[in-house]
């Protein structure tokens, strides 16, 4: 352990694993703080999350400056090198009048992404390669393209490959030559150039593919599943003692990856929803007793469904996989969406790809039934909401006009360029990955925490899931916004 004073630089000796460090923070209450008005209070020592680095299984690694030093066009200012102990905390809000969320023992931190005065990777040596596995979501080709220009300008690398076809392109398909030439205007386009794949996932074939093309860098691009992926290969590469650094760049249209703030493209796919709400309300609006009833995606979580009908305003009732709901009786949907009927003339509902699942009858065949990489593969909650919806209507108010518009516009919110937030977004985190890697550090996973950059084992990452909290305050917000049943079930 290695005891440093935030600020005071304590730089351990270059080529030592950057291991576990203790920080101490002591700090004074606000004086505006109405519970602690003039009271010190002491906050628990801080402890920071170990980062794998080459140098823990390969000794003798070279020890280069920076070329960012040697840069004709850019100087570096004072403080614009980040170091060992620059660090980000894991959790930054605390109620200090609770000994339950005030942390008892440690704070957590993360090592502050960005770049180092030392690389470990001779430029012209590296041949680094970047693949896309999964689902769609906007921004791929960005970060593809910020990655390669990144690699180029910052660090003169010149052997940069793309791999086709997602994980089994290690060991399948042929790595193609990437330049920033080529990806210029990659980041005005959907999807992803090198094209993706789910399943194929084979850690020796892989491991064995990256040996014979003779990279030593790897960028992955993808969701919760290719980290889980690329967490194997890690292992693989590390029980072989192979001087190969792995990174992952987390993607994911859902949203479902926990500790960093957000996912690249999540933004944009928010944003898209916005048109099919619209539509659903314009459609619903001109009929009589009219529903819009929108699908969005998210598999196991709702933060798109959430995050829209917050942004449209326009949503009566948003049903998520994290709450569950029923049809039928005492603040049941059809309860609810009768009475918005009477007095509105219309209602806007948006559910989540996974909301649902439970009450959707199905077949044994069909609750087996997994995709290539082995997720579950949904019924379409929509479709049989629509029927349910006509079907209880006609129970209810025979004769009565009545009519229900389902929008799904599942691929066009993900098959879209990214908006300019998440092109900015991506450039950063592609940059902030290649910073690690010529650093020498590997299995860890770039992403923004608490608003800035850090470095997260992909262990961690992999582990972690980024569900709708609905005992917090956003879901508060939703039920506020919509005045939705809760779905309780406890008023029968
Ligand atoms: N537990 C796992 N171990 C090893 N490889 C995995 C694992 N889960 C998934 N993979 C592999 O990772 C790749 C991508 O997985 P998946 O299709 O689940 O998409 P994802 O990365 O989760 O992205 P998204 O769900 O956002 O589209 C596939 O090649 C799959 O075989
Ligand atoms: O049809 P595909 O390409 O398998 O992808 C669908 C899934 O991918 C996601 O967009 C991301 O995981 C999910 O929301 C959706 O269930
Ligand atoms: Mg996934």
């Amino acid at each position: 352990m290695t005891h440093v004073t935030p600020g005071i630089d304590s730089t351990p000796p270059v080529g030592s694993s950057l291991g576990e460090m203790d920080l101490d923070v002591t700090t004074a209450a606000a004086s505006s703080s109405a519970f602690v008005a003039t009271a010190d209070f002491t906050l628990p020592p801080v402890t920071l999350t170990p980062l794998p680095h080459l140098a823990d299984h390969l000794k003798g690694l070279p020890v280069l400056p920076t070329p960012i030093d040697r840069s004709p066009f850019y100087h570096p200012s004072p403080g614009f090198y980040i170091g060992p102990s620059d660090i980000i905390l894991r959790h930054i809000l605390f109620d200090l009048s609770s000994s339950e969320s005030t942390p008892s023992s440690r704070l957590l931190a993360y090592h502050r992404a960005g770049p180092r005065r030392t690389v470990r990777f001779k430029p012209s040596a590296v041949r680094a390669a970047i693949v896309t596995c999964g689902g769609l979501c906007p921004g791929l080709n960005t970060v593809i393209r910020e990655l390669v220009v990144g690699l180029w300008e910052i660090y003169g690398v010149r052997q940069i490959f793309g791999v086709p076809s997602g994980y089994r392109g290690f060991y399948s398909a042929k790595p193609v030559p990437l330049d920033p030439k080529m990806v210029d205007g990659w980041h005005k386009r959907g999807g992803t150039v090198l094209t993706t794949s789910r399943g194929g996932f084979d850690a020796e074939k892989i491991v064995d593919g990256i040996v014979k093309h003779g990279f030593d860098q790897v960028y992955c691009i993808g969701g919760d599943g290719t980290m889980r992926g690329a967490v194997k290969i890690f292992e693989e590469i590390q029980r072989s003692k192979l001087c190969v650094s792995i990174t992952g760049i987390p993607k994911t249209v859902d949203n479902d990856i926990g500790i960093i703030d957000r996912s690249f493209g999540f933004q944009t796919a928010v944003e898209m929803a916005q048109q099919a709400i619209n539509a659903a309300h314009v459609e619903a609006e001109s009929a009589v007793n009219g529903i819009g009833l929108v699908k969005l995606m998210g598999r196991s979580t709702g933060h798109i469904a959430l995050h829209a009908t917050l942004s449209s305003r326009d949503v009566d009732c948003c049903l998520i996989p994290e709450n569950d709901f029923y049809l039928e009786g005492k603040w049941g949907l059809f309860e609810f969406l009768d009475q918005r009927l009477k007095q509105n003339g219309h209602a806007v509902v948006v559910v989540a790809e996974g909301a649902g699942q439970d009450i959707i009858p199905r077949t044994d065949a069909q609750k087996q039934e997994k995709d290539e990489s082995g997720n579950p593969v949904f019924l379409d909650v929509g479709a049989w909401l629509k029927t349910e919806l006509k079907n209880w209507w006609e129970r209810e108010h025979p004769g009565e006009l009545f009519t229900v518009k389902y929008i799904d516009p599942t691929y066009m919110i993900r098959a879209v360029p990214a908006n300019a937030t998440d092109n900015l977004y991506c450039t950063l985190l592609a940059h902030s990955a290649i910073h690690g890697v010529m650093a020498g550090y590997t299995g860890f996973v770039t992403g923004p925490i608490n608003g800035n950059y850090g470095y997260i084992p992909l262990e961690e990452i992999a582990v972690s899931k980024n569900l709708v909290d609905t005992k917090d305050h956003k879901w508060a917000w939703v039920r506020s916004v919509t005045n939705q049943p809760d779905f309780l079930n406890i008023y029968s």
